[in-house]
């Protein structure tokens, strides 16, 4: 580490991380079928008014308001589809349409009386009720949106809602920005693939198939791109050939140890260092910057650390170099159910799991940054402050979730 005894301030390293990171301009356009999870490159206008034309909300009878209480002829009837002769305006008096519902309404009426609510009905005639409400049951043109209104913004990551709203307005294509290209490396000559024979003195690689999966589970694409060596002239050359990816992530080899040799062959390939140690636990050593047009970040090697340091600072760098406009924590406001310490002097990062507003901490803070199951026990992270030396029970605390899931036991969702 550049400075062995000052850890930057965690608030400044996020600030950091993230004034790093300049969207992408590239963009591509993409059929709405692939649109789920891309970040929209342009504003989206609405083209078709919504509804695009007055039409019933309910099957039953248009009216004019002004018969109310009187027995009416049918003059047609109107099914959702219809249009020209079909739909034209044709009252005589005492006349009204029988209208099906998302059918449009001719002018000549202004009220829809659901069937249910109607009297003596026969295919010729039917006798409306007295007290109706004019305008009632009526879609109109535009209410919902007119066309030259912006439906989502650029920015926006799409969800099934916006393809709900896409295919609406008939558009069958969207712009979106290009994906980012991302390389994840693990780093340590103890390391075997998962698929290899390992002795007892080796490990297996899970760092890198933690991070790959952690980045597709938020949308991103990324290629695991092997294992660089302990060496500082292997690790340099392993390095220069990856200067065309936008970020770089790799795990291990960033601390104090002989064989902790990323971050020098970083320095070596022109890395411009946002920073190098950070004051959080876990993650201290967490190292970030930028090499030419690539984004790096160097995540701690033990696993747990490097994955809780991937939610914490990374998710959020890339949604924002992904061209997304919403890429700050999202956090959840829950209740502590059990106390537990934690370390004053740095800001900590705790696991837990929250479920139907409560928090409880996984167990009990005491858990290694070399685990691997703490991780897989909880859904979600808790930041405290430096000063902090634990937290109580009853405690209102901010969580941020991951892994999201729904739960195995049903509890009251009314308000
Ligand atoms: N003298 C000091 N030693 C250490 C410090 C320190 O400040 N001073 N910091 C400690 C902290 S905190 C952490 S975290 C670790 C991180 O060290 P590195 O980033 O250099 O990681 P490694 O030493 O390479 O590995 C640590 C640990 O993780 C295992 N590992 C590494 N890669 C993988 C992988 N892909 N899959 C599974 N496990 C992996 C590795 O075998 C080690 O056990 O440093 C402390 N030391
Ligand atoms: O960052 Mo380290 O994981 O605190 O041990």
């Amino acid at each position: 580490m550049s400075n062995k005894l000052r850890y930057l301030d965690f608030e400044e390293a996020v600030k950091r991380s993230l004034d790093l990171a300049k969207a992408t301009s590239f963009t591509e356009i993409i059929p709405l079928a692939n649109a789920i999870g891309r970040v929209v490159s342009e504003d989206v206008l609405c083209v078709k008014n919504l509804p695009a034309f007055n039409n019933s909300a309910m099957d039953g009878f248009a009216i004019k308001a002004s018969d109310a209480g009187k027995t009416l002829n049918i003059n047609k009837v109107i099914y959702a589809g219809d249009k020209g002769e079909a739909v034209k305006e044709s009252l005589w008096d005492n006349e009204c349409y029988k209208i099906m519902t998302g059918a449009k309404v001719p002018s000549d009426v202004d009220t829809i009386i659901p069937i249910e609510n109607c009297f003596d009905v026969t295919d010729k005639t039917v006798r409306v009720p007295e007290n109706i409400k004019e305008g009632a049951n009526l879609r109109l043109k535009g209410e919902e949106q007119k066309e030259g209104n912006v439906l989502f913004e650029k920015g926006e990551i799409i969800t099934s809602s916006h393809v709900t709203l896409l295919a609406s307005q008939g558009l069958t294509m969207i712009k979106v920005f290009k994906k980012i290209s991302i390389a994840v490396v693990s780093t340590g000559n103890e390391l075997k693939e998962p698929w290899e024979s390992s002795d007892e003195e080796e490990i297996y690689n899970c760092n890198s198939y933690a991070l790959v999966s952690l980045l597709t589970e938020n949308g991103f694409d990324a290629t695991y791109s092997g294992v660089i060596p302990d060496s500082l002239e292997a690790s340099k050359e392993f390095i220069s050939n990856m200067k065309n990816y936008d970020v770089i992530i790799t795990t291990g080899g960033i601390s104090m140890g002989d064989a902790d040799f990323v971050g020098q062959a970083f320095l070596d390939n022109g890395l411009e260092t946002a920073f190098h140690g950070v004051n959080v636990k876990p993650g201290r050593p967490i190292m970030m910057g930028k090499m030419e047009n690539t984004i790096v970040m160097c995540l701690p090697g033990n696993p747990l650390t490097a994955m809780v340091n991937m939610h914490l600072f990374a998710v959020p760098v890339l949604h924002k170099l992904q061209g997304s406009s919403s890429f700050y924590h999202d956090v959840n406001f829950a209740m502590n159910h059990q106390d537990f310490k934690t370390k004053q002097g740095r800001v900590n990062v705790v696991l837990g799991t929250c479920e139907n507003g409560g928090f409880k901490v996984t167990r009990n803070n005491k858990y290694g940054s070399g685990m691997i199951t703490a991780l897989y026990e909880s859904n979600s992270i808790l930041v405290t402050r430096e000063e902090t030396s634990g937290i109580d029970v009853g405690q209102e605390v901010y969580v941020i979730k991951f892994n999201n899931k729904l739960v195995k036991k049903q509890t009251n969702i009314f308000n």
